[in-house]
C-alpha cells in the first residue's frame, strides 16, 4: 500500500474536520477525494504530507508513518496545496531552481519527468510566477511538486479556477504520470473529473460515504432516474416539488433529474401533473445515473 489511513480524527475546537477516516490508496493507484468545500479534504492532506498532526489515528504513505518518519515522508512526497503556493515574485525558472534546491537537486537530474509538462511553461520561463494565466500556474505549481521525483504526489484541488481545456490537459498529465509509477491522492468539487479516477472517495463533513471505482459508485444509484424537461425550467422544478410521489428533484445541465417514491413509476401521470400545472413541450425519458447523481443520493 502506497498510503494507509486508519481511523483518523482531527478537530478544530468546535468544528469535527475529520471523523474516524480510514482507507488506503495502492501503489501507482489515481486515486480521487471528491467533496465539496469545508469537507474535510485539506485537512487531511495536511495530515498526510506531515503540515498538521491528528487528534486520532494513524497514517502511513510511501511505508513511512506520518508523526515518527516525519522527514523522509518530506523528501518521498510532492504536494501541490489548493491555494498558490509558489514565489509571486520570482519567475518560472527561479522558483523551479529554488524548489530543486531545497530538496538537494536539479532541474537537469529530475528533467525526464516533468519535461512534458515544463515544455509548456518554457516560454514563459523569464515571466514572474504572479504574472501567469492560472493553467500556467497550475502548471509551474505541478512542476516544482515534482522536482525531487516524489514517489507520492499529493494534490489538493489542483484544477478549481482552472478553464477547462486546461483542465482536460491536467487530467491527461496526471495519467502520464500515473505511467511512470507515482502514486497520486487528488482532490476536487468537479464530479466530471472523478470519473477519471482508477477509486474515488466521497467524502462530507469530514465523513467517508463511500469508496469504490468510478463505475462500481454510479451502480449503487438505487432508484430508476428520468430527465425531464418543459418550456420553464423553474416552474418545471416547483411542479415536480409539487407532486406528491416525488422522491428527489434537481437541476441537471438542460434537464431536472427526477426519481420517483413508488416502484411502478407512471410518467404518463406525472405528465398530466405537470400539464395540469400549466407547464408545456414535457418530456420524460429514463437516464442512467452519473457519479454526481450518486454523490447527491448519499449526501442526503
Ligand atoms: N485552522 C482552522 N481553524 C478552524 N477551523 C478550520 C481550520 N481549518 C479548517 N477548518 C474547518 O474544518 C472543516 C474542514 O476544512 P478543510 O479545509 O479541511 O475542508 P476542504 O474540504 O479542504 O474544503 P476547502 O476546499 O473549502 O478548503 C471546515 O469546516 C473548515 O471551516
Amino acid at each position: 500500500m502506497s498510503i494507509t489511513i486508519s481511523n483518523i480524527s482531527k478537530s478544530y475546537k468546535k468544528v469535527n474536520a475529520l471523523t474516524d477516516i480510514s482507507f488506503e490508496v495502492k501503489e501507482g493507484e489515481l486515486f480521487g477525494l471528491i467533496g465539496p468545500d469545508g469537507a474535510g479534504k485539506t485537512t487531511l492532506f495536511r495530515i498526510l504530507t506531515t503540515l498538521l498532526f491528528a487528534d486520532q489515528g494513524d497514517a502511513t504513505v510511501a511505508g513511512y508513518d506520518v508523526v515518527k518518519d516525519y522527514k523522509q515522508i518530506r523528501n518521498s512526497v510532492g504536494y501541490m496545496p489548493g491555494k498558490f503556493s509558489l514565489y509571486q515574485d520570482m519567475t518560472v525558472k527561479e522558483n523551479l531552481n529554488f524548489f530543486a534546491t531545497i530538496f538537494g537537486t536539479t532541474i537537469e537530474e529530475n528533467y525526464e519527468l516533468i519535461r512534458d509538462i515544463y515544455v509548456q511553461i518554457e516560454p514563459f520561463k523569464k515571466r514572474r510566477a504572479g504574472k501567469l494565466s492560472g493553467g500556467m500556474k497550475q502548471k509551474l505549481a505541478l512542476c516544482c511538486a515534482l522536482i525531487h521525483k516524489p514517489k507520492v504526489l499529493f494534490l489538493d484541488e489542483p484544477t478549481t479556477g482552472v478553464d477547462p481545456v486546461s483542465r482536460k490537459e491536467f487530467w491527461e498529465m496526471l495519467k502520464r504520470l500515473q505511467q511512470k509509477g507515482i502514486t497520486i491522492l487528488v482532490s476536487t468539487p468537479y464530479m466530471d473529473e472523478a470519473a477519471l479516477c482508477d477509486r474515488i472517495a466521497f467524502i462530507q463533513e469530514g465523513k467517508i460515504l463511500e469508496i469504490d471505482t468510478p463505475q462500481a459508485i454510479v451502480k449503487h444509484y438505487p432508484k430508476p432516474l428520468y430527465n425531464v424537461k418543459a418550456n420553464n425550467m423553474y416552474a418545471l422544478i416547483q411542479g415536480l416539488k409539487a407532486y406528491e410521489h416525488h422522491y428527489s428533484v434537481y437541476p441537471f445541465g438542460e434537464f431536472v433529474h427526477y426519481t420517483d417514491k413508488r416502484t411502478d413509476f407512471d410518467s404518463s401521470d406525472l405528465n398530466a401533473f405537470l400539464e395540469s400545472q400549466g407547464l408545456k413541450d414535457i418530456t420524460i425519458e429514463p437516464t442512467a445515473p452519473t457519479i454526481e447523481d450518486t454523490f447527491m443520493e448519499l449526501a442526503k
